[in-house]
């Protein structure tokens, strides 16, 4: 049995009453034991526990990132300054299309090297081969919602090949790595998958008791088309689909009418607000305030490295914030501890994993990550919760946890050989740039 004590610490629990804590906490076997002011009672401590100085450092959560593609790290950098169509359908298609399975390793392992030193624990992923992504997860520790996105742009029996691999993908992988990976079904959005396929994915959800996942409402053209082909917005077409008669999870959901917004809440769906995507390719500003007010299960997501164009979930946090207090021109909207829930808790009740993520609480996972706060930038040390968010960086980031396993120790990845990855990152690049 093993056991880790972080000793005199300041934690930032992120539970409903988000309390910040000066003392302990104690982890067993991957689970929080205990979390306190006071020194763990001799009783509870096993003479061979593992003990981390706590001093000059603030835990929290890991973050949670709730919409991405990871191997798109490849992409990076490739085509700026584009709108979503065209970024889409004549830069990242194509490129993607020359993909390898090397590739797509060699593009997830940077993001997750990257995720991982920016504190996020906890990542969802749409994109193709999966089992390689998946595999990864496996070995690097991270906490993986994974599912292969699906574009159904091709014929019925390339359609129907692709779900097949979708739900086997799914079926196989849920629950593996101890539980850290676990999986969902994704047509790619309404506009890549034709409403009779999508409908073929929402049966294969109720079978296989998997939730959904999908890009929805995230520019105007988007909803303009959607309108013009089916003569209803996003929302409508996929509701009549049934797609909202499971958990399912938007990636975007930018442009929602006050009706549509009230039926994703009574409908109990989940939202992956995406701020800097949203704001680089042109595509708008999601309706966070209403949205939260409503009670919609809202969330952040980095997207894909190639529209962001990096994965550090402190600036979706910090830009959430700020971003809604200018359009709305009201400071009082998006305050601190609600921005940094977005990033934490309100992740895991996206995922709806609440009961195990998202917050430092005893019986919860032990997913949790340490900011070096001896630092110029964090003093004077007073209000920590608003230092973390309009402060912090994904580079304070000193250590992780996920499952109560170490991952970052000094800012070194234990479980990743990060020169290697880096080294044939830039070479896959190269290859894609040439061929
Ligand atoms: C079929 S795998 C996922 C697919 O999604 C594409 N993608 C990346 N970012 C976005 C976005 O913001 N909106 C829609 N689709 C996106 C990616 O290029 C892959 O092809
Ligand atoms: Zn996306």
């Amino acid at each position: 049995m093993s056991q880790l004590w972080i000793k005199d610490g300041l934690f930032v629990t992120m539970n409903e009453q988000a309390e910040v804590i000066q003392g302990h906490m104690v982890v067993e076997d991957g689970v929080i034991v205990y979390l306190d002011k006071q020194t763990p009672p001799a009783t509870l401590l096993h003479s061979n526990v593992e003990k981390v100085n706590g001093h000059h450092l603030v835990f929290m959560p890991g973050l949670i990132n709730t919409h991405g593609h990871t191997p798109m790290s490849l992409l990076r950098g490739y085509s700026d300054d584009q709108n979503l169509q065209v970024w889409l359908e004549q830069k990242m298609w194509p490129m993607e299309a020359k993909y390898t399975e090397q590739d797509t390793h060699n593009g997830a392992a940077i993001s997750q090297v990257e995720m991982l030193l920016s504190g996020t624990t906890t990542f969802v992923d749409m994109y193709d081969r999966m089992e390689i992504v998946a595999a990864l997860t496996e070995q690097t520790g991270m906490r993986g919602v994974l599912t292969r996105g699906v574009i159904g742009l091709c014929s019925p029996a390339e359609q129907k090949q692709k779900l097949d691999d979708a739900i086997q993908f799914a079926v196989t992988w849920n629950g593996k790595a101890d539980g850290r990976i676990t999986t969902m079904l994704a047509p790619h959005a309404p506009y890549t998958c034709p409403p009779d396929y999508i409908a073929q994915f929402v049966e294969a959800a109720v079978k296989y008791q998997l939730p959904l996942h999908t890009h929805m409402s995230e520019s105007r053209a988007e909803v303009e088309q959607n309108i013009k082909q089916y003569g209803t917005r996003p929302v409508e077409h996929l509701d009549a689909l049934g797609f909202f008669s499971v958990p399912s999870l938007l990636a975007h959901a930018v442009h929602l009418t006050d009706e549509e917004i009230a039926l994703l809440a009574a409908k109990d769906v989940a939202i992956s607000h995406n701020v800097i995507s949203n704001l680089k390719l042109a595509s708008g500003v999601a309706r966070l305030p209403e949205l939260l007010q409503a009670g919609v299960r809202v969330s952040l997501g980095t997207d894909g490295p190639a529209s962001n164009n990096n994965l550090n979930l402190f600036e979706e946090i910090r830009l959430a914030a700020l971003l809604h207090k200018g359009t709305t021109y009201d400071p009082t909207v998006i305050p601190a501890t609600e921005a940094l829930k977005l990033g934490t808790y309100y992740g895991a009740r996206s995922l709806r994993m609440e009961d195990s993520i998202g917050s430092l609480q005893v019986g919860k996972q032990a997913d949790f990550i340490a900011l070096n706060i001896d630092q110029p930038h964090y003093y004077p040390l007073t209000d920590i919760t608003s230092h973390l968010v309009y402060t912090a960086n994904g580079h304070d980031v000193q250590h992780v946890w996920v499952a109560g396993k170490q991952l970052v120790k000094d800012r070194q990845c234990l479980t990743l050989d990060v020169e290697k990855i880096k080294y044939e990152a830039q070479a896959s690049f190269e290859r894609l740039i040439e061929n």
